[in-house]
């Protein structure tokens, strides 16, 4: 290995045990030390029968929390939220395992309860240099704090509940640089379909992705979390991004923050959490923010996507091997090659999930809603990230400007991102959605999703139909 390394080099190594000797390099396959894990009610209840099955326990309980998300309702109304037996018996055993186990759980009431990649973060569990594996692929959300995070399946959960380690295959690195600022009306969210669009579904299949450029250093954190957040959707492994001083105050302000001597120690500390200004990636790609319009998906591929002001593509004029997953696409979505993407009119407009639920977000979408109404015949609702999301944005009206344009105000909850709960469309529907996936029935059966910005979910509530969020707002 050369001296000069990468960050997510450097965070590896920092954090391997023993190396099964197959050299430093890309592929090398160690045991990995892994300083904390999220659990939710879908993917752990096999995780822990495991344990109990051969009488093991967790090796350092303290290291992992648990909360529920993905199938619990967001009905306001808890009596009225259907939760089928399955659903119920997912959270009832989540909370058996954490009493069993001594792992503290966020049960439905629980006013810390929320999406897990919300909740870990705001509670300040996130810190820069660590290594965090738990059983969701979005767990590459925490690269936005300098974090190796990533998602393991239910095997590996086990073995990391009993171990706090993993065996680990040392990934392949690529760097995309975003140069310039975001123009105005344009999101971290519209970055990052930019560059699902670019580079396609697998283009950074099997790479450890850093972003790095003048465009993500002047973004907010909670941005850089929707950008690594939907990193897995290029294919990324493991998105990055060094820790900066904004990165340490957000910390700052968490409830399980370290103490503020420590933080102030690791403030300096964290410096050295970036890649080495000769450090080699296996990629480097660059691209110009100014460039990036407001973006939407048109089809059934988190890549099948393009700027607001563009037309649904003709599958004849692409290349000859997008043109059958375009056509399947173009079906499945209900739509007409060439026709405009502002002419697709709407029946659903949802803000949610843990790419774009944060009070940022929040207050994108609110100042596009403010003193407007859902077009006549949209559902419209919202699903803050967290609980901790809903009721800070409850202290500051936002609530208001949600249902007075006539929005649902919703629990928290993984929700209409993927329909395992009781929010989901009907065969058909086609909804503007602030989420991440756009597969055939992620939000339902038939349902069509069209991802997009908060803000541009906004526009589209507003509308009825897919809209430019540039010509309802200047700025934001
Ligand atoms: C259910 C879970 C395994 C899944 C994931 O890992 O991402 C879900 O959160 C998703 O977004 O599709
Ligand atoms: S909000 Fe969506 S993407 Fe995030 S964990 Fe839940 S289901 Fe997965």
């Amino acid at each position: 290995m050369s001296a000069s390394r990468t960050l997510y080099d450097k965070i590896v190594d920092e954090h391997r045990i023993l190396s099964f000797g197959d050299g430093g390099g890309a592929g090398e396959r160690l045991l990995l030390y892994i300083d904390r894990t999220v659990l939710n009610e879908y993917t752990s209840p096999q995780a822990f029968s495991g344990l109990r099955d051969a009488g093991r326990k967790p090796w350092r309980p303290e290291a992992s929390l648990g909360v529920v998300d993905h199938v619990n309702s967001t009905n306001p109304d808890r009596e009225a939220g259907k939760l089928d037996d399955g659903a119920r018996r997912q959270i009832e055993y989540l909370s058996e395992n954490g009493r069993d186990f001594g792992i503290e759980i966020f049960d439905l009431l629980d006013p810390r309860q929320g999406i897990e990649h919300v909740v870990m973060p705001e509670l300040g569990l996130v810190l820069p240099g660590m290594v965090i594996a738990a059983g969701d692929s979005h767990s590459t959300t925490y690269g936005a704090f300098g974090v190796v995070g990533f998602g393991i399946g239910t095997s590996d959960i086990e073995h990391l509940l009993a171990t706090q380690t993993l065996i680990y295959r040392r990934l392949k690195t690529m760097r995309i640089t975003v140069d310039g600022r975001l123009a105005p009306g344009v999101t971290a969210k519209d970055l990052i379909m930019e560059v699902i669009r670019r580079i396609g579904a697998d283009g950074a299949g099997g790479h450890a992705l850093e972003f790095a450029g003048e465009a993500i250093d002047a973004l907010g954190v909670e941005a850089r979390m929707t950008i690594c957040n939907m990193a897995v959707e290029c294919g990324a492994r493991v998105a990055l991004m060094a820790p900066d001083d904004k990165v340490v105050d957000y910390i700052e302000g968490c409830s399980r923050a370290p103490s503020a001597d420590l933080l102030a120690r690791a403030r300096a500390d964290w410096q050295v959490l970036r890649s080495d200004p000769d450090a080699r990636f296996d990629k480097e790609i660059s691209l110009a923010a100014g460039d990036i319009p407001p973006m939407v998906s048109w089809g059934t591929s988190p890549d099948q996507s393009l700027a607001i002001t563009d037309r649904v593509p003709d599958p004849e004029t692409l290349p000859a091997d997008r043109r059958a997953d375009a056509v399947r696409a173009l079906t499945y979505m209900g739509l007409t090659p060439n026709m405009a993407l502002q002419d697709i009119a709407i029946d659903r407009a949802f803000i949610g999930s843990c790419t774009n639920a944060r009070l940022s977000d929040l207050r994108d979408a609110a100042s596009i809603l403010k003193g407007r109404k859902v077009a006549p015949g949209v559902r419209a609702m919202i699903s803050p990230g967290s609980s901790g999301v809903r009721s800070a944005a409850e202290a500051e009206g936002l609530d208001r400007i949600f249902i007075e344009a006539g929005f649902e105000w919703r629990r928290s909850g993984c929700s209409l991102c993927l329909a395992m709960n009781d929010d989901s469309l009907a065969p058909g529907e086609r909804c503007a959605s602030s989420t991440n996936r756009n597969f055939e029935g992620r939000q339902g059966v038939g349902g069509r999703t069209h991802l997009m910005s908060p803000a541009m979910v906004a526009a589209a509530a507003v509308s009825g139909r897919l809209a430019d969020v540039r010509a309802l707002a200047a700025a934001f």
